[in-house]
């Protein structure tokens, strides 16, 4: 199988399934759901459509990404620490819930990790 994240987390089949549970767990998050919830359902599936394109562009799939940056689209919110954690812990169940590979679920860790700066506290 091909080496690159994008075909490791199923292609565009398996990223669209992946964001829509991570969503969902998003709704229903103590602690980040909040912030999703004051979300009209043309926003949420906004939100929803983009972070799919966010994803696969951004782990080398034939995407352009054509949403906003994430400084630009997290300023303005003061996302705690908290909230951030929150919203990592409902990738990793998802992906868990997926069955995706132990290696798999720690690069898109990384990854998301990553971002903390540009989204926390802005
Ligand atoms: C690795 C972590 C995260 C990633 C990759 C991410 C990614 C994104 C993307 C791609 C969008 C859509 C951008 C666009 O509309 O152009 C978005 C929107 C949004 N994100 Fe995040 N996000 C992350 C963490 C968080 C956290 C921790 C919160 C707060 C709990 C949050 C709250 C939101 C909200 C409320 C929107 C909708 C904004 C709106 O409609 O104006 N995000 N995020």
């Amino acid at each position: 199988m091909s080496n690159i994240l994008y075909d490791r987390l199923g292609g565009r089949a398996g990223i669209d399934k992946l964001v829509d549970r991570i969503v969902e767990l998003h709704l229903q998050n103590d602690v980040a759901g909040p912030r999703y919830r004051a979300l009209d359902t043309a926003a949420i599936d906004h939100a929803r459509e983009k972070v799919k394109e966010f994803l696969a562009a951004g782990s080398g799939g034939p995407v352009e990404y054509t949403g906003r940056s994430m400084i630009e689209t997290h300023t303005g919110m003061n996302v705690s620490a908290a909230e951030f954690v929150a919203v990592v812990d409902d990738i990793m169940q998802a992906m868990r819930e997926l069955d995706y590979p132990q290696p798999v679920c720690n690069e898109v860790l990384g990854v998301a990790y990553s971002l903390k700066g540009e989204i926390v506290h802005r």
